[in-house]
């Protein structure tokens, strides 16, 4: 049996309505409650529901053969997987955003607020800018309105979240989109299901 990690939250049900799409549907599935593995004995998959930063973890430790996870989880966490196909889904983008009205001092070091600790110093890296970087788990357009940073690196989609908060874009640097991902392991054993899911799923890709 395949098992499948699939992020629970605003991207959960439209992956697993593509996969029912491409003939991977699951009993039970839109009954869920506090309910964290569904089975289809007859499709051969098993569902993990596990939360959208622990997808590839789960992939890459081999609990789930394949998953379906943000590029930006991928990226911050470096994971060691196979990234299979792009479904054009959970589009957004990775961007600088910052107070209106905010303008940049360059002699000083550049507060940040960000869940993306990584891919925040890569990018900054990249321009050579020293940055002081706040670790923060959600809600991160607040950080710049209390003072607490500069700036924030966040995700963007269609902008309402800053543009409630009085906050603008300084600057947008990677697109962000949702990918199937499978174990190494797995597609080397289990290659002919796996290739199999792949096929289906891509004929349902928008
Ligand atoms: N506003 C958005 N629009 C489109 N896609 C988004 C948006 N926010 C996040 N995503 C994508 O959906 C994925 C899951 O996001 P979601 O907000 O459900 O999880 P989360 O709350 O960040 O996760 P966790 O609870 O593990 O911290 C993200 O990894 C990203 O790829
Ligand atoms: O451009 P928009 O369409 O407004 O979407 C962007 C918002 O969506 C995400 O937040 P999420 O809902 O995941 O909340 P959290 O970061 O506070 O967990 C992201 O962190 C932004 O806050």
């Amino acid at each position: 049996m395949l098992n499948i990690a699939l992020p629970k939250g605003r991207l959960g049900d439209k992956v697993y309505d593509m996969l029912a799409a491409a003939g991977y549907d699951c009993p039970g599935y839109y009954e869920q409650n506090r309910k964290l593995v569904f089975e289809s004995p007859e499709k051969n998959v098993r569902y993990l529901l596990v939360k959208p930063s622990d997808v590839a973890i789960y992939v890459e430790h081999h609990a789930a053969d394949v998953g379906i996870v943000g590029k930006d989880i991928l990226l911050e966490q470096g994971s060691d997987v196979y990234e299979l196909l792009d479904l054009n889904i959970g589009k957004c983008r990775m961007a600088v955003a910052a107070p209106e009205g905010y303008v940049e001092d360059k002699n000083r070091t550049l507060r940040v607020a960000t869940k993306y600790v990584n891919i925040t110093k890569e990018f900054y890296a990249g321009r050579n800018r020293e940055i002081d970087i706040i670790k923060l788990n959600g809600s991160i357009e607040l950080a710049p309105l209390l003072g607490l940073t500069d700036v924030i690196v966040d995700i963007v989609e269609t902008g309402s979240t800053l543009r409630e908060n009085h906050l603008k874009v300084i600057e947008e640097f990677r697109n962000i989109s949702a990918r199937f991902i499978a174990n190494k392991t797995s597609f080397k054993f289990e290659n002919a299901i796996i290739s199999d899911m792949m096929t289906k799923l891509r004929e349902q890709i928008k």
